[in-house]
């Protein structure tokens, strides 16, 4: 029998109680499937670890996950630790670190759920968003100096390099070539930014011509803000920068109902490195220890995690759980209107589970 060996790192804030809930789901599945069978191994790194040792994770803390078939995230942040220490200390020290260049973040309008949108129909509403995820405005590069004097200066360099934009395009394109439309729209801001976002420009149009099949166009981010709103079913695939698609990830994920269903794969295409799952929400300093979190996102995350793995059949089962489990309003977090805690939604997802895997057998 196949063992997985995941790594698990709740981080911060609800991601301490997503990611047990999404570890529920992966024993629930292993025990209904029994032809597979997960090892997670607990990484206690964050803000607690950060009070005790002085950093988000220890200097060579990668190391320990390079063996690892997957990693699920929770969220780095803390409300008494600055959000540059904590997201630069643990969330982007892996990101960057284990190459996982693509950022894909799915959104569709499940089941039961009351987008806020009136004129848009659940099947208006099917995108996936690329993000770079290892350079551009995140590249890190930049300083202050005269810290605290009149004079005081700082930068935030956004860096892009010909190799990340091409690797990302080329990943978009491909991914766009795999869903039904065939459809790519490159978000940009080259009428402002006439350096990096112009090359960014001219790298699509390069790739473009590798894939002659997928149609692909241009869309500036500030027009694409009113264009999601406005004509959802005209996007499909949509590639955008590190902070481009940040943005336009958590608008798609209001816009298919709530910041706690979105789910995210930061991935290393060429598998040189794990790549690691994880609600895009974050920490949610406002309704965190109280056990209302809304674990779908992390949910549709293992779903992320098991096509990652391979594991289509089990991914699209645990999908089919989620969905039914949204398609009831008696089991909607409150950030949906509901009264459901996280613990209730998470066990019935798991009961769905189990007893798909009864009718699986019964047919057989
Ligand atoms: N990937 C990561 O590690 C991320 C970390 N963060 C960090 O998290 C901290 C808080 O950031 P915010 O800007 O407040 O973003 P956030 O995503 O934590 O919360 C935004 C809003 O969405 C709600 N929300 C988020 N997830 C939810 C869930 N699963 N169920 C129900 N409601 C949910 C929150 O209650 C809050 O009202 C900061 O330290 C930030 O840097 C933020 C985003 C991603
Ligand atoms: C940090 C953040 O907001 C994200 O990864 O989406
Ligand atoms: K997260
Ligand atoms: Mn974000």
């Amino acid at each position: 029998m196949k063992t997985y060996r995941i790594a698990t790192i709740p981080g911060d804030g609800i991601g301490k109680e997503v990611i047990p809930a999404g570890e529920r789901i992966l024993e629930a599945l292993a025990t209904s499937e029994n032809t597979f069978a997960f090892e997670c191994e607990n990484f206690d790194w964050g803000g607690d670890y950060y009070r005790r040792h002085g950093v988000m994770m220890p200097t060579d803390g990668l190391k320990a996950l390079l063996d690892k078939d997957a990693i699920l995230f929770g969220s780095a942040g803390d409300p008494h630790i600055p959000d540059h220490v904590t997201l630069w200390g643990l969330r982007l020290k892996i990101c960057q670190g284990l190459d996982q260049y693509a950022n894909v973040r799915p959104t569709r309008i499940l089941p039961g759920i009351d987008a806020p949108l009136k004129r848009c129909a659940a099947h208006d509403l099917n995108w996936v968003i690329v993000r770079e995820n290892t350079e551009g405005e995140y590249s890190g590069v930049g300083g202050r100096m005269h810290q605290g004097h009149p004079i005081e200066v700082a930068t935030d360099l956004s860096l892009m390099t010909r190799a990340g934009v091409e690797r990302i395009h080329r990943y978009a394109f491909r991914l766009a070539q795999s869903r039904p439309r065939k459809l790519l729209t490159v978000i940009t801001k080259s009428n402002a930014q006439r350096h990096a976002m112009v090359m960014w420009d001219e790298i699509a149009a390069e790739i473009a011509k590798e894939f002659p099949d997928v149609k692909w166009e241009k869309e500036l981010v500030d027009a694409a803000t009113a264009r999601m709103v406005n004509r959802p079913a005209s996007l499909d695939t949509i590639v955008a920068t590190n902070l481009h698609a940040d943005i336009l990830s958590d608008l798609a994920a209001a816009l298919a109902g709530s910041m706690g269903i979105a789910p995210t794969g930061n991935i290393n295409p060429e598998r040189a490195y794990p790549s690691m799952f994880e609600p895009i929400h974050g920490s949610a300093f406002d309704i965190m220890g109280k056990g209302i979190a809304n674990p779908v996102g992390t949910f549709w995350s293992v779903v992320m995690l098991l096509e990652h793995l391979g594991e289509l059949e089990a991914a699209a089962r645990v999908m089919l759980a989620i969905e039914h489990v949204t398609a009831d309003p008696a089991l909607h977090t409150a950030d949906l209107g509901g009264n459901a805690t996280t613990a209730m939604v998470t066990e019935a997802v798991c009961a769905q589970i189990a007893s798909t895997a009864k009718q699986h057998m019964t047919v057989a």
